[in-house]
Parts: structure tokens; sequence; C-alpha cells
């Protein structure tokens, strides 16, 4: 069988990976995350999860290698990673009360071959108080989260509801991606 690897720095992705119960490496590479203007989200994760998978695929030319992207779509503007815990702040704000859809790319690579695909989550979010706001914070689990919260930890207690997949708003859509990578392991 073909080596997988996952060029993902994300804990997250690793352990949802796994639930693949196929074996794999973790390679990581350093892609600058820059969105064009102008792209839609869609586009957006999927070609940085592509340059994160060529990033790792250009060394590891005969292996499977699957690159993941997750942004926070609100009102038309695309949330990465908070850059500093006011910016967290504004878009915990900006969430409190109100739908917004997250977004996971992923594509795969092997050799000549190449996918990708998107999945598509509703969020809806409780109303915040800022007393709230500050105490996620302090948290610290916003900073290294697109949309500056993670629904599978503290910040569960934020969410009201979700439409879609769960696991793809964690980072990384299993169910899908098994179905995908079929065609790959044949
Ligand atoms: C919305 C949301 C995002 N996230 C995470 C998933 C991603 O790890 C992160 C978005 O940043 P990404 O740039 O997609 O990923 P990353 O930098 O963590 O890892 P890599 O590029 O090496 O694969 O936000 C959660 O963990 N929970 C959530 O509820």
């Amino acid at each position: 069988m073909k080596q997988i690897i996952l060029a993902s720095g994300s804990p997250r992705r690793k352990e949802l990976l796994g639930y693949l119960q196929m074996p794999f490496t973790v390679i990581t590479s350093s892609v600058e995350e820059i969105v064009e203007p102008g792209i839609t989200p869609e586009e957006a994760v999927m070609s940085l999860a592509r340059q994160k998978a060529a990033a790792v695929a250009r060394l590891h030319g005969d292996a499977i290698v699957i690159g993941a992207d997750t942004i926070v779509v609100h009102e038309g503007r695309m949330l990465g990673k908070p850059g500093s815990r006011e910016e967290a702040a504004e878009t915990l704000r900006a969430l409190s009360g109100q739908i917004h859809d997250v977004y996971t790319g992923v594509a795969v690579l092997a050799g000549g071959r190449q996918t990708a695909f998107y999945e598509r989550t509703e969020v809806a979010f409780w109303e915040l108080t800022e007393a709230e706001i500050t105490a996620y914070l302090d948290t610290g689990e916003p900073m290294d989260k697109a949309g500056s919260y993670g629904i599978q930890g503290k910040g569960s207690v934020l969410v009201k509801g979700i439409h879609g997949d769960y696991y793809s708003v964690v980072g990384l859509p299993v169910a899908r991606l098994k179905r995908e990578l079929q065609y790959f392991l044949e």
C-alpha cells in the first residue's frame, strides 16, 4: 500500500485522520497562507489545501499527500486565525448571536493524480456577553483557530447548533475524505 502523508501541523487533523484506521506519517511544510483578493471561500480553502499538500509532495512524489485548510466566513468576510487577542475578541463579538459558515478544503495529491473538495458547515452562536468573551479569550484557545474558537474544546459552550459535518469544523471532514481516498488506494 502507498505511504499516506498528512501535510499538516494541526494536532486536530492528526487525531481525525487516525479515525480512518490507515497508517500515515505527518510531514509539515511552511506555506504562507495568502488568500488572493476576489477568490471565493471554497476556492480559497481548496487552493490553500493544494499548496500545503504540494509543498510536501515535491519531496515525496510516491506518497499520497493530504493537505487541508479551514476558514470561517461571516457576512462575506473570510476569517482565519486571529493575529492578536484584540482581533480574536472582535471576531467573537461579530459572531455573537449570528450564523456563520465554516469551510474546510482538502487536497489529495499522488503522483500525477489529484483531487480537491470542500465541505461547508453552518454554525450558530449564542449571544455572548463581554464577560463570556473575556473568559473564553483567557483560555488561550482562540489563538490557533480559524474564527477564534474551537468547537471541540471550551468553545463548545458558545455554539447553539450546527448544520453539516462537525468534523469539518474541527479541521478535517473525515467521512468524505475516506470516500475520496478510496480512488487513490485502488
Ligand atoms: C472553527 C474551528 C477551527 N479549528 C482549527 C482547525 C485548523 O487547525 C485551524 C485553522 O487553521 P488552518 O490554517 O486551516 O490549519 P493549521 O495552521 O492549524 O494547520 P496546517 O495548516 O498545518 O494544516 O482552526 C478548530 O480546531 N476548531 C474549530 O471549531
